[in-house]
């Protein structure tokens, strides 16, 4: 009781354990609750077995909504209550819905005791009884408070868990989590009950009951106080936390309240043992009431338990058909699903199909909308060409109603002349049947004359072949003429006259032949010259080539030839060597128009198996030193060439290599490239005035590719000193210097050298003829010693009076040459071409002395024509 007192001083703390061994603890405890409420305080006592909360009462229910502290009084039952006092529902396992009790095994609030509190050792056996009593109504209160369960379950099977329970849960308790026991019950109270179960001393082994009581006073100390013990039994939520449809009825707490009116508090002196003892046997006395009633609630709970079974397990069998219902449903809604799918599907293509078709006439609809506007633009565009077609028409309309009027006026004036015009009409017939007559008789004359012109026709027909009959013979004639002349030709070139103011030197052309000419000076004599054809200053140069072509078909036969160009400076040398500005450029000289002559003879048919190579060299000789004019651009000028005479007459200069001539068109830049080098040569002799000879030789090699069979001709073109440097220098040999000196013997030796050779050749000396006498003899040694080389001198001369002396001069040197008569076989074999005519040395009449005009010889007459191609033949 000590104790008891010492704990129920505590109570004024939020929470209060107070543990006995004595039964009559609650009713101790809920007397002294009692005693202790306050207008202020709420109080709760809940007693436990164990863990295991076996009942709940509260006081001093809060009803007026003010704020007060909530206390809570925990008493723990040391005594551990009789097995089937505890019968109530425990949890197997956390997973595992709880059994619900088959039945309460005992219910009952223990009666108020009667003894008198003075009477503390009997008060306290009558309070434990109570205690005992009031804890066995508890324990049956907490199984009626377990949360039925949330399947329902046969009756048998339920009587038997809650056997099987009642009898694991000593054993079981320690391992146990303390579980709430009402469900949604977690306020401020179940916090403190678990607050206080923590800090509660290990249970011992076989467990033991607890008894919790909370008190809440109501009313003031000097109210009489109402307890009330309120048992719930209330089904809880499924695990699954579905909820299913309930019954009517269902689900619905059973709940067993006890009213007990307990004796309002007397204040006694604390000397009245006696009385106090009596008020608490009052007390004691009320709860036996309070636990009477309840022992009745508990009957009818427990009916009301037993039906609410019965309905859990109609519920059980009604939510099983609900689910199998629910299953089927599941089906039918996955095939509905299924089914809503294909629907939609089948919406979704037609809807497609719906759009396409819509687009479709859409655009068809758009393009008749087109095709519409167009034709209506069309014939609104023919609208309005009709309509200014209508307008043009209507102009044209009147235009013609107003030439209409006009010509029916004209046809009026026209009617009026019409008379005058027959009338001229008439007249007009009669002219024309005059002039009928008159072209009848011109018919017949056209016809005498076309009759007279065939005959002409064929007369000139005649003519012309009786003409080239004799341009044959004429051809014949002159071949032999050439043959008895030898085989030196002399030509002389005036050239044209320029845009000099100098006066034009008196020059006459005496014969048709083109042979003849004269210098005819104002005063003094006449010098008359006659050559093998003197080309005045308005031939061409392709009048020269025809002259010179002759020569070409023997070069092709492996003959030699040698055509040199003489004359004083300026006169048309190497314009008539290599053309305008040594290019090669029209008109070509000759030159190039011979190697072109030589290339076309190398492509004829008739040239059949003979392969042709063309080679050609270009020598500079100055100051009796020799130049290559091939040579590179750049290259040095001061490189030394010599002539060597190797076996069969031939002369090669070493260091100069003849030039391969892959097509014509390489001859301009050669003769560019020639013209350079002289250019670089003079500069680097530093002779202004004077220059040199140059030797162009095209060797032509053919091979007969049936045969094996080789030929070469070569053909030199020599450009020769000019006669009045060389005169000018042996003019002025006293006065120069000495370097000067020395040039004007060589170039005048160089001249003379030339002479010298063809005057022996021409005495038939050929043995003494001083080819080494200079560079250019022994050069031309080749062509010399060969009896069928045939060679032409170009003499050219100035048309001015101012020059008349150096022409003169020139004509001479060529008139002496032309004296010279040089038939072949002088030293080999004749030509074919001069066989008939070789044996007889023909001695020439001088006609170049310049003293007489017509001295010229009568065979001479004829002038040797070489058209090119007939000489291929
Ligand atoms: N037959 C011609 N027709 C037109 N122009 C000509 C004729 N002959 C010469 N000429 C022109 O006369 C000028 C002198 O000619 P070219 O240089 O050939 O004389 P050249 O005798 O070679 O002179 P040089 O002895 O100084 O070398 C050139 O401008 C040339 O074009």
């Amino acid at each position: 009781m000590d104790q008891l007192n010492r704990s129920l001083s505590k109570l004024k703390p939020p929470s209060t354990i107070v543990r006995s061994n004595s039964s009559s603890a609650l009713s101790t405890a809920l007397a002294v609750a009692a005693a202790a409420m306050n207008e202020n305080e709420n109080y709760s006592a809940t007693a436990f077995f164990g863990n295991r909360s076996i009942g709940t009462t509260t006081t001093g229910t809060d009803k007026r909504n003010e704020p007060k502290k909530d206390h809570t009084l925990t008493l723990e039952m040391l005594e551990p209550l009789p097995p089937k006092t505890v019968a109530g529902v425990k949890r197997k396992a956390e997973d595992e819905p709880p059994s619900r009790p088959s039945r309460v095994a005992a219910a009952g609030t223990a009666g108020p005791s009667k003894r008198p509190t003075s009477n503390t050792r009997g008060a306290t056996a009558t309070t434990a009884g109570a205690a005992r009593k009031v804890a066995g109504a508890a324990a049956g209160t907490q199984r009626q408070q377990h949360p039925p369960p949330t399947k329902p379950a046969g009756r048998a099977q339920l009587q038997a868990q809650t056997r099987q329970t009642s009898r694991a849960i000593p054993a079981a308790r320690p391992a146990t989590a303390k579980a709430p026991l009402t469900s949604g019950k977690a306020g401020p109270t179940a916090a403190a009950s678990r607050a206080t179960r923590t800090t509660t001393p290990p249970v011992p082994a076989g467990g033991r009951p607890r008894a919790v009581l909370s008190a809440r006073p109501k009313t003031g100390p000097s109210q009489p106080v109402t307890t009330r013990a309120t048992t719930r039994s209330r089904s809880t939520t499924p695990a699954t936390g579905t909820q299913p449809a309930q019954p009517r009825g269902a689900g619905k707490a059973a709940e067993v309240s006890v009213d007990i009116e307990l004796p309002a508090k007397k204040k006694r002196a604390a000397w009245d043992t006696k009385g106090r003892l009596q008020d608490m046997e009052e007390v004691t006395g009320a709860l036996y009431d309070m636990l009477n009633k309840s022992t009745g609630n508990i009957t009818e709970m427990t009916q009301s338990l037993e039906s609410n079974a019965n309905k859990i397990s109609e519920l059980e069998s009604f939510r099983i058909g609900l689910e199998s219902k629910v299953v089927d449903k599941d089906i039918e809604h996955s095939d509905m699903l299924q089914k809503m799918s294909t629907v939609e599907q089948e919406i979704f293509m037609l809807n497609r199909k719906h759009l396409d078709n819509t687009k479709a006439m859409q655009s068809k609809q758009e393009m008749e909308v087109d095709q519409q506007k167009s034709i209506q633009a069309r014939l609104q565009q023919d609208l309005d060409t009709t309509e200014s077609s209508l307008r043009i028409a209507t102009n044209q309309l009147e235009q013609q109603i107003q030439e209409s009027a006009n010509l029916r006026t004209t046809i009026s004036t026209q009617s009026s002349n019409c008379l005058s015009f027959e009338t001229d009409n008439r007249a007009l017939k009669l002219k024309i049947e005059r002039t009928e007559g008159t072209v009848a008789k011109r018919v017949v004359t056209i016809k005498e004359l076309e009759r007279q012109l065939s005959d002409s026709e064929t007369q000139a027909r005649k003519l012309q072949q009786k003409a080239k009959d004799e341009e044959a013979s004429r051809r014949k004639l002159s071949n032999a003429i050439m043959d008895l002349k030898g085989h030196i030709r002399v030509f002389c070139r005036v050239r044209p006259y320029g845009s000099t103011d100098d006066a034009v030197a008196s020059i006459n052309y005496p014969d048709l032949e083109g042979r003849e000419i004269v210098l005819a000076p104002t005063k003094g004599p006449k010098y008359p010259f006659t050559f093998d054809k003197v080309f005045a200053a308005t031939s061409s140069q392709e009048d020269i080539f025809d002259e010179v072509s002759y020569m070409l078909p023997s070069i092709m036969n492996g003959g030699n030839a040698c055509v040199f160009a003489y004359g004083a400076t300026q006169t048309g040398k190497s314009y008539t060597l290599e053309g305008p500005s040594s290019t090669a450029e029209e008109p070509l000289g000759l030159i190039p128009r011979s190697i072109l002559w030589i290339y076309e003879a190398t492509r004829a048919p008739e040239s059949n198996d003979w392969r042709y190579t063309v080679e050609v060299r270009h020598i500079g000789i100055y100051n009796e030193t020799i130049y290559d004019l091939h040579a590179p651009e750049g290259s040095s000028t001061g490189t030394k060439h010599e002539i060597h005479s190797i076996a069969g007459n031939k002369i090669i200069v070493s260091g100069v290599n003849m030039t391969e001539l892959k097509s014509a068109v390489m001859m301009g830049s050669l003769l560019r490239t020639a013209q350079r080098r002289q250019a670089s040569i003079r500069t680097s002799l530093k002779d202004g005035y004077y220059s040199g000879h140059s030797v162009f030789t095209i060797r032509v090699v053919g091979v007969n590719s049936g045969t094996g069979k080789t030929k070469e001709g070569v053909l030199h073109f020599v450009d020769l000193v000019a006669s009045d440097a060389a005169s000018e220098v042996a003019k002025k040999d006293s006065g120069f210097e000495d370097s000067d000196k020395k040039k004007a013997p060589e170039i005048d030796q160089s001249l003379k050298g030339v002479e010298d050779v063809i005057l022996t050749l021409s005495s038939h000396k050929d043995s003494q003829a001083p080819y080494l006498g200079s560079k250019l003899t022994h050069l031309l040694q080749g062509s010399f010693v060969d009896g069928n080389t045939k060679m032409l001198f170009v003499v050219h001369i100035s048309p001015l009076s101012m020059h008349l002396e150096q022409t003169l001069r020139s004509l001479r040197f060529a008139a002496k040459v032309n004296n010279c008569l040089l038939v072949g076989g002088l030293n080999s074999a004749p030509s074919p071409s001069t066989s008939s005519s070789s044996a007889a040395a023909v001695p020439r009449k001088a006609g170049g002395s310049g003293s007489t005009s017509s001295s010229a010889t009568s065979s001479s007459s004829v002038t040797a024509v070489v058209p090119r191609r007939s000489k291929l033949t």
